[in-house]
């Protein structure tokens, strides 16, 4: 994924921080950095009205420190409000450099139209306490435009779970890089709008957002094979099949073919039916078993005496039973969270740390569904979704992505990578099709979404 955004747990951001003040930059100078790119994004999102910053004890609280200053040059009324003094030297550093008054914050502060809260960020160790919660709540309520620095106060930065509970913001203004919980849910969903600043610091993780996909081109001697061919094992519900299906057909594989026992309706006509399985054709670049498989697990196990690439989902993966029988099958599996946790069990650890437990445990690439799709490889690689649109949780979207997900590795991308690339374009296709879609329009929309991408 080179050329993603990296995306950095704490300890991480504490390495990549220090690097950068071991080579010679003050940390003085980095939050300088973080609370001008803060000030700056929220005066071009806002524009220029009365301001009340949140600031805690730690660098955060510095961060807002700064932001209020570069505030007050754009002449607008800047008000701080301080939970306690600073406890940092470069948050001590930052408070000697405001020269306006600092409020305590209670139950008597006053809103204004924006809120910048910079109470805490990555250093949070437990929920705020009730008090501080329904003031910040309060202020929030009251303020017509929200923005978190760094990350919203109450949000565990490596898990997006919240220690204690966060009101929705307009805008969040990250530094050096997104963290886990710009892209975890519930934390995700609070965010709103992530900007992130560069303050020079170099960030480097094998985890990352899951960016615009680049494919490449179709060559002018192209062929159907070439393109690559998608071959779907059909069971009791052949209309979750035909979803998957279609949308492989629509998203780029050059031959698409599902065995099935009996004609299915509604099919194109340029989707090869057969009633023999076929599985072992070498010419087949990812077979696709589950969407509609029903209780037959024999399917299944058809499947996984193929050595071709395959995706595995829906009804294929309860019937796995055994993370182990993924070993040395080059699959790529895509579970939501019931499926995640018969297959799995209940792994330890934030959503991120799940899903790569997963993938070692298999051996598989791992597609853990949900309002915070991750894809795990068991080589560390992680990728984080974008928040998905809400109206994409209907029957039929997940056999859509299965069937994206397998066209995307029968063109020859590897697994984590045709995964990332069908779950970038599914959440593209989703907004295309807007709100009141259902999983057929979810299809219609997949050309759209790969014109984005120029393939
Ligand atoms: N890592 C980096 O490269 C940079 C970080 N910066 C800022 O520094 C922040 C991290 O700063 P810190 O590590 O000082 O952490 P925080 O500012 O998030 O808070 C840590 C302080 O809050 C206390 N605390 C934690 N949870 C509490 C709770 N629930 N109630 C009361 N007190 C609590 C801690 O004891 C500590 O004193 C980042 O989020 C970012 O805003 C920036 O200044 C720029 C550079
Ligand atoms: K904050």
């Amino acid at each position: 994924m080179t050329g993603d955004r990296p995306i950095l747990t704490t300890a991480q951001m504490i390495a990549a921080e220090q690097e950068a003040i071991d080579a010679g930059t003050a940390v003085e100078t980095l939050m300088e950095r973080a609370g001008a790119a803060l000030a700056e994004a929220a005066y071009l999102y806002a524009g220029k009205m009365p301001i009340l910053i949140l600031v805690g004890p730690g660098n955060n609280g510095g961060d807002g420190y700064v932001a209020a200053r570069h505030l007050a040059k754009h002449g607008v009324p800047v008000r701080i409000a301080a939970l306690g003094e600073p406890k940092s030297d470069a948050a001590k550093w930052a408070r000697d450099q405001w020269e306006g008054d600092v409020e305590t914050l209670s139950e008597e502060t006053k809103s204004a139209p924006l809120l910048i809260d910079a109470l805490f960020g990555t250093g949070l160790k437990r929920g705020l306490e009730d008090i501080v919660v329904l003031i910040l709540s309060r202020l929030a309520t009251e303020a017509h435009v929200r923005v978190a620095c760094d990350l919203p106060s109450g949000v565990q930065s490596d898990s997006g779970v919240e220690l204690s509970p966060v009101p929705d913001f307009d805008l969040t203004v990250t530094f050096g890089a997104l963290k886990p919980c710009h892209r975890l849910f519930p934390a995700s969903h609070k965010c709103g709008r992530v900007v992130l600043a560069d303050i020079g610091v170099d960030a480097t993780s094998a985890w990352a957002e899951i960016g615009q996909p680049r494919l490449a081109p179709l060559k002018p001697d192209a062929h159907k094979y070439s393109r690559g061919l998608v071959h779907a094992l059909a069971g009791t519900m052949p209309g979750a099949i035909a979803l998957a299906a279609k949308a492989a057909a629509r998203s780029g594989a050059g031959y698409v073919r599902v065995s099935t026992s009996r004609s299915i309706d509604g099919l194109p006509s340029a989707i090869v039916q057969t009633d023999t399985a076929e599985i072992n054709d070498q010419r087949i670049g990812c077979l696709l078993v589950g969407p509609g498989m029903g209780n037959l697990p024999q399917v299944l196990t058809m499947a996984l005496t193929s050595h071709v690439p395959k995706v595995i989902d829906a009804d294929g993966i309860t019937h796995l039973g055994d993370p182990e029988r993924l070993r040395g099958q080059n699959a790529i599996v895509t579970p939501h969270e019931g499926e995640f946790q018969r297959l799995f069990g209940r792994l330890e650890g934030s959503k991120a740390d799940r899903a790569l437990e997963a993938a070692r445990r298999s051996g598989a690439v791992v597609v853990y569904k949900g309002p915070d799709t991750v894809v795990a490889a068991d080589d560390g690689r992680l990728g984080f979704a974008l928040p998905a649109p809400a109206w994409l949780a209907s029957a039929g979207t997940g056999d859509v992505l299965a069937g994206m997900i397998a066209a995307m590795r029968a063109r020859a991308l590897d697994g984590f990578e045709a995964a990332c690339a069908a779950v970038w374009l599914h959440g593209r296709a989703a907004e295309i099709a807007g709100p009141s879609m259902i999983a057929d329009d979810l299809i219609a929309a997949i050309p759209k979404a790969l014109s984005l991408v120029d393939a």
